[in-house]
């Protein structure tokens, strides 16, 4: 599906969808626990789908509906089963340890570029503990049970390692350490996994360079459990708004969330001065797409920097992000790991390829506001991946969006 969006104003409130990196990990707590859990949610997505999708292939009952999530264990675990991961690079980077400590032998797939992206050090790091596993990118098999013991892997790849291992060890006969070889970057996405550990009475030490967790530990769902709203799908009407005659506000969000994109209000505080400015990304690399059509909007040169991880998401996000940019008639430029954009306040028109990347998309969405002509955005279906109904929203605050061929 293709779009074009029309030079308009945003005004009016948006109430916030769940966080998907909430519910990806309840959903893989409440598969670990003995009994069934509820967990109260607002909107689902094709990566919460995912996660799903897998959590039946290991044999549990899931029921999703736009207002709750009901997942009940598997009795058994289902035989050989081949977990269909989609897009989502959070649901195969946490399910790849937690399949193979509660199964042995199973399978995982991949769609989109979810294949070109890494898991070759958690891979290794899972061959040292008990598995063998038949390549270091999807589709892979892995055979073997994992065993507790010690997990060094780099810290600065993807978080997501890590948090697959600490929602995978707790379940392990016998204590385990992860021992990180390079700092941890996206840190916030780990307090969210301790935080979710914690509401299911799982206990996970920090240690040094890493973690210890205690092995033979039960997962017990809380009672009212509830997934925040995202504040990285927020991120992108909080910069609408701070661009300007849009007024949105969000409802629906934390204000007290570890979410590390919470930190968008800070970094929009930072680039309402002019002038240049350079700004760290490690910690928030979900916020460059909307951030560097907020860049446009500014005059002066805004500079992201520690960007390298953005090559690795659902595009090369560096690049894309540059091309976005360049494509509304805006100037932005690439380094190895950072990306540069010079704003003038103003943007044009033009032609959008999503990319395949969900953030893309909403960014080229937002990027319209700033624009005096149409913008034409390919591939806007990508959305589903974290929001499928972002562009409902986007008309409901007054956007005036055509779907074309
Ligand atoms: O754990 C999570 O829920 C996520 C971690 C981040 O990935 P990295 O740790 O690879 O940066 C983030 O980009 C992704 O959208 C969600
Ligand atoms: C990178 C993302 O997700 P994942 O890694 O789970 O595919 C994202 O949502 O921007």
């Amino acid at each position: 599906m293709n779009v074009r969006i029309r030079p308009s104003v945003l005004r009016g409130t948006v109430e916030a969808i769940s966080s998907k990196s909430c519910l990806h990990r309840q959903m893989i707590c409440a598969l670990l626990s003995r009994r069934e859990t509820a967990i109260a949610c607002r909107g689902l997505s094709r990566d919460v789908e995912a996660t799903a999708q897998c959590a039946r292939a290991l044999g549990c009952a899931v029921e999703l509906s736009e207002t709750a999530i009901r997942l009940r264990p598997a009795e058994r675990t289902a035989d050989r089963p081949l977990l269909p991961c989609g897009e989502s690079g959070s649901t195969a980077r946490f399910l790849l340890p937690v399949a193979a400590a509660v199964t042995e032998g199973f399978s995982m797939a991949g769609e989109g570029r979810l294949p070109y992206r890494p898991m070759a050090d958690l891979v290794r790091a899972m061959e040292e503990n008990g598995c063998t596993i038949s390549g270091d990118h999807l589709p892979l098999t892995v055979e073997g049970r994992l065993r507790s013991g010690t997990y060094r892997l780099p810290g600065d790849v993807s978080s997501q390692y890590v948090t697959g291992l600490l929602l995978a060890l707790p379940n392990l006969d016998g204590d385990s350490a992860i021992e990180l070889t390079t700092p941890l970057q996206s840190r916030a996405y780990v307090d969210i996994t301790l935080e979710v550990l914690e509401s299911f009475g799982v206990r996970v030490e920090k240690s040094g360079n890493g973690f210890f967790v205690p092995g033979n530990q039960a997962f017990t769902p809380p009672d009212g459990l509830r997934a925040e709203g995202d504040w990285s799908n927020a991120a992108f009407w909080f910069c609408a708004a701070a661009m300007g005659e849009n007024r949105v506000e969000v409802t629906g969000l934390n204000g007290w969330s570890v979410q590390g994109d919470r930190a968008v209000v800070e970094v929009i505080r930072r680039m309402s001065q002019e002038g240049d400015l350079s700004i760290r990304v490690e910690e928030i690399p979900d916020l460059v797409p909307a951030l560097s059509i907020l860049a446009c909007a500014r005059r002066g040169k805004t500079t992201f920097t520690g960007a390298g991880r953005l090559r690795l998401k659902e595009s090369d996000r560096i690049e894309s992000c540059r091309r976005m940019v360049c494509a509304l008639g805006g100037s932005a430029e690439a380094g190895p790991d950072s990306l540069s954009v010079l704003g003038s306040g103003a943007l044009r028109c033009g032609t959008v390829d999503g990319c395949g990347d969900h953030r893309i998309v909403m960014a080229a969405a937002i990027g319209s506001l700033l624009c005096s002509g149409d913008v034409t955005v390919m591939g806007a279906e990508a959305v589903n991946k974290s929001y499928p109904q972002f562009f409902a929203d986007f008309r409901a605050l007054g956007g005036i969006v055509d779907d074309i061929l």
